[in-house]
């Protein structure tokens, strides 16, 4: 390690989460290297040990309300950078700030905008060191900062590389293209990636209410809802050169190719990165579906099924045609509608209940009532 390479320490909360790309561009633009990042999420009382260890020994602890819940509201992100004079890009990219703790006196944040108390780092050696080891209680920051690389990596990539390793050994049927599996594998299960986000996939018949209900999940678990149909409808409109293909399906009430819905809901679950997880709504609509999305995306906490009969369903759909101005809300289109739902959606039910992986509720009754049952599963679940 050169005399004066220093490592160093930048704790994201909250709304800097959202500026992380652009930090940690601007980091690796002045030659920071990100050693180790990873998402910590701090309860009250881990929030204020931290604030403890952070503030200097000579100062009171400051525990100001607004600064723990910004610390345990949502998962933050914690960097181990290092450079040669690190102090001096800190303090050029977070303000010329002259020393590395005044970034408390709130000139810190002007380059990205953000409030003060989103942000906390430190270069000083000792400082950081405990720091880091609080955040990270797993990491050998010893070795990591005494620059053994064999040490760094048999306590960051060797464990999950080998576990990756048994698990391709363990297949009865292995994939063509294992080097290929084994990248997937290490992206899905590498916790120093992203907290992992619970994942709910919501089916039922056309007009059994998975909208309507999905807001009101939305309202009172904070989670993500993405609408399947939704992202096709605005990728058609977009001008797409699935366009065509997606506004005949739609109208024929067919399911448009897997790889498309599952693009489309993987960019937008990547654009997504405050809410806590996501309610998937009008997927997976076929069994493949459900194993592709597994596979290149990750795997569900459970299937939410909206169970209804037909009729109630038509008529509800009818009375949304009405000012939907949907392509597919007429009844030549809802009855083709449902003949794919029975065909090929159903077997997807029916499988993930076979697996213990679905619930099951009665839409058939008023939205607060079908809504009173539903909470209970996500209660028990977020
Ligand atoms: N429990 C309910 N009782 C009566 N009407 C309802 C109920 N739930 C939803 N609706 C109404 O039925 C229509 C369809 O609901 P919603 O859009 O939520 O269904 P969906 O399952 O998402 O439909 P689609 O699969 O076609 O997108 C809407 O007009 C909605 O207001
Ligand atoms: O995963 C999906 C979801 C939807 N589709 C197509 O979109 C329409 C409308 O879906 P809604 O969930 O009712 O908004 C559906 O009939 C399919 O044609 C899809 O192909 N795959």
């Amino acid at each position: 390690m050169a005399e004066d390479d220093l490592f160093g320490f930048l704790l994201l909360s909250q709304t800097a989460v959202s500026k992380r790309a652009t930090i940690i561009k601007d980091l690796k633009q002045q030659d920071c290297e990100i050693v180790y990042q990873e998402w910590v999420s701090l309860d009250l009382d881990r929030a204020k040990k931290f604030l403890q260890l952070y503030s200097k020994p000579d100062e009171q602890a400051n525990y100001e309300e607004d600064k723990v819940n910004k610390l345990t509201e949502n998962s933050c992100l914690a960097l181990v950078v290092k450079k040669t004079q690190l102090s001096a890009t800190f303090k050029e990219l977070f303000d010329g700030q002259t020393s590395q703790r005044d970034v408390e006196t709130g000139l810190f944040s002007t380059k990205y905008g953000l409030p003060v108390d989103s942000f906390y780092y430190s270069t000083d050696k000792n400082n950081a060191k405990e720091c880091i080891e609080f955040l990270f209680p797993n990491l050998d920051i010893h070795n990591m900062m005494e620059n053994n690389p064999r040490k760094y990596l048999e306590s960051t990539v060797v464990p999950i590389l080998t576990s990756g390793l048994t698990q391709l050994c363990k297949m009865e049927q292995k994939p063509e293209h294992p080097c290929e599996w084994l990248g997937q594998y290490l992206i899905q299960h590498d916790p120093t990636l992203s907290p992992k986000k619970k994942i709910y996939f919501i089916l039922g018949g056309p007009g059994s209410g998975k909208g309507t209900q999905c807001e009101k999940l939305v309202e009172e678990f904070h989670l993500c809802h993405l609408s399947a149909g939704d992202l096709l409808r605005k990728e058609m409109q977009s001008g797409s050169s699935h366009g065509q293909l997606i506004d005949r399906m739609i109208r024929d009430g067919e399911i448009v190719p897997g790889h498309i819905t599952i693009e489309l809901l993987k960019n937008a679950m990547e654009e997504q990165t405050q809410s806590s997880g996501f309610l998937i709504d009008g997927f997976p609509r076929k069994l493949d579906q459900a194993g592709a999305f597994e596979k290149w995306i990750g795997d569900f906490e459970f299937i939410l099924f909206l169970d209804c009969p037909q009729e109630e369903m038509e008529q509800r759909l009818l009375k949304r045609g009405q000012v939907s101005g949907r392509s597919d809300d007429n009844l030549d289109s809802i009855r083709k509608r449902f003949t794919t739902f029975v065909e090929t959606t159903m077997p997807v039910v029916e499988y993930y209940r076979s697996r213990d992986k679905l619930v099951q509720v009665d839409a058939s009754r008023s939205v607060e009532e079908v809504y009173k049952d539903i909470r209970t599963y996500f209660i028990e679940s977020t």
